[in-house]
């Protein structure tokens, strides 16, 4: 039995309203929970059943890969249950034959392989692997395909070693961090170094400009670009090269974009041309077969610090509508209806945002009844309200077996808080950090993909510098920095250098040997990377390179933590060649740059998220702790003195509250010790513009009572029928799906909308006939 008999059923009038608009442009505004991104989702789905859309034409925005991911799965999902009711023959006969032909074979191909869904970096970091060669930088700067990605950590080591060794400049005075900041900033309004300097015309403006103008040199000549290039770079492009425009403008004729609120002015600009093809009239632009569509909350813009500005979205329709009477109606959908929390919790969260000045006001209404207390807890310091969360957790899942701690989030402002809650729950309860040292940042992993990085991009010194002496193979810093300094003097790449023996027998002296050894194994890999699977490459170098055997002779538990994450290595290049049709070791690295910390977010693994609540942003979870409820720390004590910045603290915990689906626990420590010292805290002023009669200042009790429940049919553990209505305390409404197994050990899959399904034992919860 199909789960949805028709995949529309799944949306309310508004909704449907949005996925069925087909050409021309749609904004979505509606606040948390209201169904956007099931929205969006849904629509591309739509696109390639109903209007016969390719999937090659569809450019789908998602703030992280997660989100991309999830997006795809769902989308699968929707094609898999058309095909269910295809074989059922329910509807498909209605279509004339060489659409159900069409169809039946799209839905048999792995159709979201060929759509465009991904963050920002990652659409465009595929587009540049197409098309970087055709750029033309001013400064005559050029990069090939197989440039190499630097995240934020090779961005900073090289911004370190030019303040250091190449300006001689005093790094406490002119913190790396810091200008590599500058720099990003720069780079995420358009600017060049030149610009840089005329905004800020004092000594400070020179060196960032400067360090900048030196760090884009280098970028350039080891082949790389930082994460801000992979946005900044195509929108120059496309702004210079009206036929690279038009090719990808006519490639993706249907465009959409989640979390519109916090995109920056590259990423309009870019989205902007790709929609327009650069037409500056907008009653020249022609939408037949083609459409914009955006999702987004004012309320939860929280990125200005990366440059985000939402009047970009207030401004959706001035800059794609058509601007006549009835434009208003055309170009926007609202959605009213919060399908994911529930109505206490939804009160709150609306009641706190009310507080802003600056803002759209909207209109969202609950769908699910009242749910459990909201609980507001006074913890003496920061780690009595650790051992709260503890007590908290273990309750709570011993009383209702069907929570698993996937179900659980804990989100902080920031991540120095997450240490003494890891503390407190380490010993009793699985847990994982979001945005903590994420696989990609680990040594082992870095020092892995430098190998192939360099396989893929010999260019890219920075990779080389990382493993020329790892394992360590008696090549020294001396001869490291004589063959830089070669390089540096002819002006061309290190790695020119070091393949050439001659120029290694003179300048290495005894390590000549070692380097020389060290490059044939280098160029043997490359001369082969066409030929080998990435993944016998990767296994090969790394026993050949002596690096697998040297963490085997440390034979520490370390050490051996080391090899299982290489081992994961492995897995993650086999899944990458089979989920993604560029399947190339340079699309597995630029996946691998790109990885967020959010990643690491696997429900399956039934753990308890902690992350940042900038990081929890579109997500949800049945049981939300937000923490550290002080002013100071939350709100920040760097907003506290500017009011616009003061009320994107409040919008991060709009967002906070808003990711609870069933219960939310709020909390604040009397005295915290935090970055080293120990402090009082004051309440947030938050929590004084919540409504009292919905938050419980006492202190939970440690075994909630249960509910009684009339007629239940707990314990008789039969009668069960697929299609019974049940009320659950912690999931609401639900159907019987499926009743799995019989007598003693009969479960039952049950649908919760809004939740998903869950399969519960009818003898452990209780479940309320409804
Ligand atoms: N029409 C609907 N009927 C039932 N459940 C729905 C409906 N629309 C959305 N949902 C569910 O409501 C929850 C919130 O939806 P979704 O994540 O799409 O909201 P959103 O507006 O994108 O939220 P956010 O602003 O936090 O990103 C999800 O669990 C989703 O499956
Ligand atoms: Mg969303």
């Amino acid at each position: 039995m199909p789960v949805e008999t028709d995949f529309l059923d799944g949306l309310n009038e508004s909704q449907r309203q949005a996925v069925q608009h087909f050409c021309g442009p749609l904004l979505v505004v509606a606040g948390a929970g209201s169904g956007k991104t099931r929205a969006l989702t849904y629509r591309i789905a739509y696109l390639i059943l109903n209007h016969q859309v390719n999937p090659e034409n569809i450019l789908a925005v998602t703030f992280t890969n997660k989100a991309a991911k999830e997006m795809k799965e769902r989308i699968e999902l929707i094609f898999a249950q058309r095909l269910a009711q295809e074989k059922e023959g329910e509807r498909l006969e209605l279509l004339p034959e060489h659409k159900q032909v069409k169809l039946r074979s799209r839905a048999y191909q792995d159709i979201t392989k060929h759509l465009w869904i991904g963050t920002f970096h990652s659409l465009f970091a595929r587009i540049l692997r197409q098309d970087i060669n055709k750029y033309q930088d001013p400064k005559g700067y050029q990069w090939d395909r197989n440039f190499t990605i630097y995240d934020e950590s090779d961005a900073q080591s090289l911004v370190k070693n030019i303040v250091t060794k190449q300006l001689n400049l005093d790094d406490k005075k002119f913190n790396p961090r810091y200008l590599r900041y500058s720099i990003s900033n720069a780079k995420n309004q358009g600017f060049y170094p030149e610009d840089v300097l005329a905004q800020q015309p004092n000594y400070r403006g020179r060196v960032i400009s400067e360090v900048y103008q030196e760090y884009q040199a280098q970028l350039a000549s080891n082949n790389a670009l930082d994460f801000d290039d992979l946005i900044l770079i195509p929108a120059r492009l496309f702004s210079q090269n009206e036929s690279i425009l038009g090719y990808w403008h006519k490639q993706f004729q249907h465009i959409l974009v989640d979390e519109y609120q916090d995109t920056n002015r590259i990423q309009y600009q870019l989205i902007n041309l790709l929609a327009t093809n650069g037409e500056p009239k907008k009653q020249n632009l022609n939408w037949e077969n083609r459409s914009i569509f955006v999702v987004g909350d004012a309320d939860q813009s929280i990125y200005s610090f990366r440059m985000a500005d939402f009047t970009i979205l207030l401004e959706f329709q001035q800059d794609f509508g058509d601007g006549l009477p009835d434009d208003d109606t055309r170009t926007m959908v609202k959605l009213e209806e919060n399908y994911r929390s529930r109505e206490n919790i939804l009160e709150v969260a609306n009641t706190l945002i009310e507080n802003n000045s600056e803002r759209i006001d909207k209109i969202l209404k609950p769908t699910r009844g009242y749910g459990e207390e909201i609980y507001c807890y006074k913890a003496e310091n920061e780690i009595e309200e650790g051992q709260f969360i503890r007590r908290q957790l273990l309750t709570l899942q011993n009383e209702n077996p069907e929570l698993n701690w996937g179900d659980f989030a804990i989100l902080y402002r920031t991540n120095a808080q997450s240490r003494v809650i890891e503390e407190a729950i380490r010993d009793k309860i699985p847990y994982q950090i979001i945005g903590g040292l994420k696989f990609y940042d680990r040594k082992e992993i870095k020092d892995a993909l430098a190998y192939l990085r360099l396989l893929t991009n010999p260019n890219d010194t920075v990779s080389l510098l990382r493993i020329i002496n790892t394992p360590r193979r008696g090549i020294g810093q001396k001869t490291i920095d004589q063959l830089i300094s070669a390089s540096q003097e002819l002006g061309v790449p290190l790695w020119e250098i070091i393949r050439d023996e001659t120029s290694v027998n003179t300048l290495a002296g005894r390590a000549s040997k070692k380097v020389n050894e060290f490059a044939k194994l280098i160029q043997r890999y490359q001369a082969n990377l066409d030929q080998l699977p990435a993944v016998e490459i990767l296994d090969g170098i790394l026993s050949e390179s002596g690096y697998r055997q040297d963490l085997q002779n440390q034979g520490t538990d370390e050490a051996e933590n080391r090899i299982e994450n290489l081992k994961e290595l492995d897995s993650a290049m086999t899944q990458f060649a089979e989920e993604n049709e560029d399947n190339s070791l340079e699309g597995f690295l630029a996946n691998a740059a790109l990885a967020s910390d959010l990643d690491n977010l696997n429900e399956k693994e039934e753990k308890v998220s902690l992350m940042t609540l900038h990081a929890a942003k579109g997500l949800e979870f049945p049981v939300v702790f937000m923490v550290g409820l002080e002013q100071g720390l939350f709100p920040n004590r760097r907003t506290l003195d500017d009011p616009a910045a003061l009320e994107e603290e409040r919008r991060l915990c709009y967002v906070g509250i808003t990711r609870a689906q069933e219960q939310l626990f709020i909390s604040h420590a009397e005295e915290r010790r935090l970055w080293g010292s120990r402090e009082p805290a004051i309440p947030s002023q938050f929590l004084s513009e919540l409504p009292e009669e919905l938050v419980n200042y006492s202190s939970p009790p440690i075994k909630p009572r249960r509910q009684e429940k009339k007629d239940t049919k707990k314990d008789t553990g039969q009668n069960w029928q697929v299609g019974d209505r049940v009320f659950h305390k912690t999931f609401g409404e639900g159907t019987v799906t499926h009743v799995l197994g019989n007598g003693e050990k009969t479960n039952l899959a049950v649908q919760f909308p809004g939740i998903g399904r869950k399969i519960i034992d009818p003898k452990i919860a209780s479940l309320e006939l409804i």
